[in-house]
């Protein structure tokens, strides 16, 4: 789809604003280009960027989480406990050209985000033979409004690597105050961040996925093609941002 024809559509100066304070809110910061992996930016959105991150969320955010599963490394803020885990995030404008319901983004369209939010933690590395959706459930909690702002928050919360699985759950936000408030009165610290979407943000859906690796290998020609792909795809859309991904992950 060409971006620029859709009515509506925010102006790239907004569109980079948004991208700001994702940025700011979330304390996420670039990779080098020669860090991006395949392209999972689902295809359809105009506008959409994609970061592959460690959270750094307190505890009591993840509930459970924290005991029941291994999670990759503990970390502390000073102040809480918290914990890192595998994440990334998406954010994107979803506009008319995604009408499903009167008013309303169309389903698939939104299981497209979540499922590739979680596909982008679930694969934390350009490997060619990564983890693929074996299955995803989806809650839909929200009708979304066309022309809104979102963001899919996604993180690992378990792996059994003998069996080739990989679990994941993503949330999907709201995100319109962050294309609409002056970045001043952002919170700078992701953790306060990470506490308030926990608890304030308006939910619309929310998705459990398995992924399973694959088992035969694929061909060095894939691999370029993937990165083809890619190119493609960021000279379709205005912006694409990948955060960084922790060593120690
Ligand atoms: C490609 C990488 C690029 C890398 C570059 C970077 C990428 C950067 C981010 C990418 C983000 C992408 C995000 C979008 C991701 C997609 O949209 S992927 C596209 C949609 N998915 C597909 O097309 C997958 C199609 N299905 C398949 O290929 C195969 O069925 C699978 C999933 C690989 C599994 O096949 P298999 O290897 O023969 O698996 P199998 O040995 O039978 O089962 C292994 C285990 O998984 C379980 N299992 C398998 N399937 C299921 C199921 N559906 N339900 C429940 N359990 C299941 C089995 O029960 C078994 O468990 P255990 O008995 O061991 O406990």
């Amino acid at each position: 789809m060409d971006a620029g024809r859709e009515e509506g559509l925010p102006t790239p100066e907004v569109w980079s604003s948004f991208v700001r304070r994702l940025e700011e809110r979330y304390g996420l910061c670039e990779v080098p280009r020669s860090s991006l992996l395949g392209s999972c930016r689902p295809d359809f959105l105009s506008h959409a960027l994609q970061k592959r991150v460690a959270f750094l969320l307190p505890s009591a955010v993840l509930g459970e989480l924290a005991t029941t599963h291994p999670i990759v490394s503990i970390a502390s803020d000073g102040e809480s406990p918290a914990v890192a885990v595998p994440g990334a995030v998406i954010a994107a404008y979803v506009g008319r050209s995604l009408q499903g319901p009167s008013g309303g983004v169309h389903g698939g369209a939104i299981a497209s985000i979540l499922d590739a939010s979680i596909g982008m933690a679930t694969n934390p590395r350009s490997d060619p033979d990564g983890y693929v959706t074996a299955q995803l459930v989806v809650n839909y909690r929200r009708i979304v409004p066309l022309g809104s702002y979102v963001v899919a928050i996604a993180y690992v919360h378990d792996r059994e690597p003998a069996r080739r699985k990989c679990y994941g759950m993503s949330r999907l936000v709201d995100a319109g105050a962050l294309a609409r408030t002056p970045s001043i009165g952002f919170s700078r610290k992701p953790l306060e961040a990470a506490r308030r979407d926990a608890t304030r943000e308006r939910l619309y859906a929310d998705a459990t996925a398995l992924f399973v690796r694959q088992r035969a290998r694929r061909s060095v020609g894939d691999a370029e093609a993937s990165s083809q792909v890619l190119a493609h795809a960021t000279q379709k859309i205005r912006t694409v941002r990948v955060w960084n991904w922790p060593a120690a992950l």
